[in-house]
């Protein structure tokens, strides 16, 4: 780390930047907490508007809006600047715009020295993550999205539901693109550990997998029945990106489904997508192989696919 105040900039301060920063003052994330966003009207207001929950918070936090030369000794850069889908919109519809976003991001960035982890959650979230590895040249490791997270924590959400457990007892996640081609690696889901395939078959009917399986698409879709409702998704995000920032600044080596670039895990190279990952102070430590089943594989592969033909299709 940069120094022993742990200091994170924030770029893009809307609903999700904003979530991420009202949980972030709550959990005590950080010492220093920088707002930065091209409407730098709206940052000042929201840092004038979280300093005065300061004297309800748990512990201390500078918290202001500033600009990309922040960016020189934080730790972390967080970004959540860009559009957001429409309903009916999908996420990789996004990329376009987003992209020429990040053109006016990343570069500032890396200029001001910045030398910690960049964390991303704007959309389609997987391929502007590695918008975001290629414009800055930095270490892959140190560059990472916020991936499945959100979709792990609503598959984890529904299935506690269903079997009456805790969610954070019930092991599952979803892997693949944060989008339409993700997908739930069945044959790793676990209540505590027992495999949830077995709990189906030693109950007497009273759980079945074809019901467990719709959950995934419930997870899927998701988003889109949120941003019918009302707009836009933004306080679970927030919450996820808190919770992969706590274990970069604590050093937490958890087990996390962000998005990583892979280098012959699940037998693909370059492409970024969301797997189980050593989440610590140096960002992705490492991505950790499930033992995926044939079938599984395959729609890991085509998840992939979808990613790196979107890619491909970019100019940078
Ligand atoms: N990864 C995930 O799981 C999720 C990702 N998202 C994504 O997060 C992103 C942000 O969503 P919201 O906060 O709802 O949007 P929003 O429209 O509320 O906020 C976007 C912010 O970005 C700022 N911005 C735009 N261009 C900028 C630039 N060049 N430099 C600095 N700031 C800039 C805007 O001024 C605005 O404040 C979207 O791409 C959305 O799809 C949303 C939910 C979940
Ligand atoms: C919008 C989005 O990506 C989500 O809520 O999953």
């Amino acid at each position: 780390m940069c120094s022993n105040k742990r200091k994170i900039v924030l770029v893009g301060t809307g609903m999700v930047g904003m979530s991420f920063a009202y949980s972030a003052l709550n959990r005590g994330l950080c010492d220093i907490l920088v707002l930065v966003d091209l409407d730098k009207k709206r940052a000042l207001g929201e840092a004038m508007d979280l300093n005065h929950g300061l004297a309800f918070a748990g512990s201390s936090m500078k918290i202001y809006a500033g600009d990309y030369s922040d960016c020189a000794d934080a730790d972390m850069v967080v970004i959540s600047a860009g559009v957001s889908q429409k309903p009916g919109e999908s996420r990789l519809e996004l990329l376009q715009r987003n992209t020429e976003v990040f053109g006016s991001i990343i570069g500032p960035v890396v200029r001001s020295g910045f030398g910690g982890v960049f964390l991303v959650a704007t959309n389609p979230v997987d391929i502007m993550t590695r918008v975001t590895y290629e414009l800055s040249g930095f270490n892959p490791n140190r560059v990472f999205g916020t991936g499945t997270t959100l979709d792990t924590a609503r598959l984890r959400y529904l299935l506690g539901e269903y079997f009456c457990v805790d969610p954070r007892n019930m092991h599952a996640y979803v892997m693949g693109e944060h989008g339409d081609s993700e997908f739930v690696p069945w044959s790793q889901a676990m209540i505590a550990t027992k495999p949830v395939t077995d709990v189906c078959g030693d109950s007497g009917g009273r759980y079945r997998m074809e019901e467990v399986e719709r959950l995934s698409t419930q997870v899927r879709d998701a988003a889109q029945r949120i941003i019918e409702a009302k707009r836009a998704t933004y306080y679970g995000i927030g919450m996820a990106m808190v919770r992969i920032a706590r274990a970069v600044l604590s050093d937490e080596n958890s087990v996390l489904t962000v998005s990583a670039r892979l280098w012959g895990e699940y037998g693909r190279k370059g492409v970024y997508a969301g797997a189980p990952c050593i989440v610590n102070r140096n960002g992705v430590d490492r991505v950790l192989e499930l033992g995926l089943s044939e079938q599984e594989q395959e729609k890991f592969d085509a998840s992939c696919d979808i990613l790196e033909e979107n890619y491909g299709g970019l100019e940078l």
